[in-house]
């Protein structure tokens, strides 16, 4: 036999990584004269020259005798800015990490939609104090001279407090919806009022109880007798006539009509869907889309995504536009055909969005909890990033405490394992919004401490997903790394990664421990903060592992992160190897 592992012997204070033959100066992991701390400090499994000649490999990170996946340096731009004696890291991780220790860290990422409550700079930090992960801009409101004056901010926080907020940037859709009330904050509808909705371009400020619709075609769609529903039925009105442009309603269910506020309407208890005819993306999106992507933000969002096809066709224009830099899509399941073609859109997406404000305007309220798990599920177990998006802590727009219901509805995104939660207009227009934060942030906390503790997580089933052999080994490598953190109880799974692929099939596994995410680039660690248990970092680093380890465990005992006699294991994507060892 000429199996050989790469092993780890332990000759220094340091380690080393030395070379040894499997049939030679193989030290069997359970002969009772070595102790088995060496063992736990000493197991690297790495790929290279293991699988061409084993009939039996033990514990493989192979590549099949095929070349190893090429490793992508990155850009000198991006090289030269990852300073090699540096680890970027912003003070709220290093603080949690420091007081708490690695396993109260939060897995749950929190995303926080930015509005007129939140856009000031103070009120961005303390947002990224509270823990925000993502800010969110929603190109349905506000100009794109204060859309950029957002993104400026928070890329000014990230560069001088060294946080990875990544900025989400989500698309009007050609949803209909209703004009901005000739500025007025909100409108009350009462019951049994008369109301006009009118596709006629009307200057504010408007007539008493007049509303301007978005979608010319509204007028001819309708039809007397149809219900019109503001905001998936916040407010109800009954079609009562058609004159020309205008149409006239009747209030059936009094409320608070907001600006821009969504409609759709229904006709003998099935909602109208002619505008499924509108092109998911409209050429307002387009312009939006062309925004993003000069300022370079990190995810783009669709509205009303209906099939792949919108999402295949996006990527490849953002292909084109961006060669260097990387937007991820995200597809919002928010309509009836979205939750049709649900598998292909996300395989398509590069992440998903319940989002549930739509989504419960379109399907009976009643089914938006098993459409959320099914969706939560099958995002897992097709490894791309879920948020669970709309209402989660809704009366926090006006009242400091949540309701009761609405921690039980964050507490069960939490226990299904959805890798974000977001705030809507509770961060953007809300009076509490830093309160809101902290309220996802200590629910989270709570719950994924206490089914961890009381080991309540049912084994998901997670297929075989990788295309290639080489993605294979990368997923048999997580896979496997994940239950020994379990099984040993290791404090942290430490990834070096480049693009991200080996992080995210971490934390698909979703492990017991955190997993600290080293990558070379900041777009990258910016991507890989909205999932699931990923603790970012930005590390200069080469494919020579020991050297790695022994970097980033000098700079993070530095800085009171981890402290010797911490027990990690640590994968590389480069090497596709696999070590468990003691912090030295
Ligand atoms: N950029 C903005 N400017 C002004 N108001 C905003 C902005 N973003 C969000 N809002 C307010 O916050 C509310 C909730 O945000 P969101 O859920 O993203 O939008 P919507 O309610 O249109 O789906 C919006 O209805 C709007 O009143
Ligand atoms: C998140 C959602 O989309 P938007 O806020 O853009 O309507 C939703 O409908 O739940
Ligand atoms: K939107
Ligand atoms: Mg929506």
């Amino acid at each position: 036999m000429s199996q050989s592992l790469n092993f780890l012997t332990s000759s220094s204070p340091n380690f080393t990584i030395a070379k040894q033959s499997y049939s030679k100066n193989y030290v069997p992991a359970f002969n009772p004269q070595f102790p088995i701390e060496f063992v736990r400090k000493s197991i690297v499994v790495s790929c290279s020259d293991l699988y061409s000649s084993s009939s039996s490999p033990v514990l493989v990170s192979s590549n099949g005798g095929a070349a190893v996946p090429e490793y992508k340096w990155p850009t000198p731009a991006a090289a030269a800015s990852a300073d090699s004696s540096s680890i970027e890291v912003d003070a709220v991780t290093e603080a949690e990490l420091k007081e708490n220790g690695f396993r109260s860290t939060r897995r749950t990422k929190l995303v926080c939609t930015i509005g007129p409550s939140t856009c000031g700079p103070e009120q961005l930090e303390a947002l990224a104090v509270g823990g925000m992960n993502v800010a969110r801009i929603n190109m349905c409101h506000g100009t794109r001279e204060w859309h950029r004056s957002v993104i400026e901010r928070v890329r000014r926080l990230n560069e001088e407090k060294g946080y990875a907020v990544a900025i989400m940037m989500d698309t009007e859709g050609s949803e209909i919806h209703m004009g901005d009330l000739g500025g007025a904050a909100s409108a009350k509808a009462e019951d049994g009022e008369i109301w006009t909705f009118t596709v006629r371009a009307l200057d504010s400020p408007l007539p008493d109880r007049t509303i301007n619709v978005n979608y010319d075609g509204f007028a001819e769609d309708v039809k007397v007798g149809d219900e019109l529903l503001v905001d998936g039925g916040m407010v109800r009105f009954e079609v009562i006539e058609k004159i020309g442009p205008d149409v006239n309603c009747r209030c059936t269910d009094p409320g608070l009509l907001l600006p821009r506020a969504n409609l759709t309407f229904w006709r003998d208890g099935s909602l109208v869907r002619e505008r499924s005819m509108l092109p998911t993306i409209s050429s307002k999106d387009w312009l939006d889309i062309d925004f993003g992507i000069a300022e370079g933000v990190d995810f783009i969002a669709i509205s009303f995504v209906k099939s792949a096809e919108v999402i295949n066709h996006l990527k490849s224009y953002i292909q084109a536009r961006s060669r260097d830099s990387d937007v991820a899509v995200i597809a919002k399941i928010e309509s009836i055909e979205s939750l049709k073609n649900l598998e292909e859109i996300i395989q398509a997406s590069d992440g998903i969005m319940v989002a549930r404000g739509d989504l419960g305007a379109q399907i009976p309220l009643e089914q938006v909890p098993s459409a959320q798990q099914k969706i939560v599920q099958l995002c897992r177990q097709l490894n791309k990033p879920v948020i669970v998006a709309s209402q989660l802590l809704e009366s926090m727009i006006e009242y400091p405490t949540p309701t009761r219901a609405e921690v039980a509805d964050v507490s069960e995104a939490v226990r299904q394992r959805a890798d974000a939660l977001m705030l809507s207009g509770e961060s953007a227009m809300g009076q509490f919004p830093e309160k809101a934060l902290a309220v996802l942030r200590s629910v989270s906390l709570r719950i994924e401490k206490w089914w961890r503790e009381e080991k309540r997580h049912e084994a998901m089933e997670l297929p075989d997903i990788a295309s290639s052999f080489s993605d294979s080994i990368s997923e048999e490598i997580c896979n496997s790394a994940a239950k020994m953190a379990n099984n040993l109880e290791v404090d942290a799974l430490f990834v070096y990664t480049t693009a991200g692929h080996m992080a995210s099939l971490l934390s698909r596994c979703r492990p017991d421990c955190p997993i600290f995410a080293f990558t070379t680039t900041t777009s990258v660690r910016r991507r890989l903060n909205l999932q699931w248990g990923l603790i970012p970092f930005r590390l200069g680093f080469s494919d020579d592992m020991e050297s790695n380890l022994n970097k980033t465990f000098s700079l993070l005992k530095a800085r009171g992160m981890i402290k010797s006699g911490d027990l990690v294991i640590a994968v590389s994507d480069m090497l596709q190897s696999i070590q468990v060892m003691t912090v030295p």
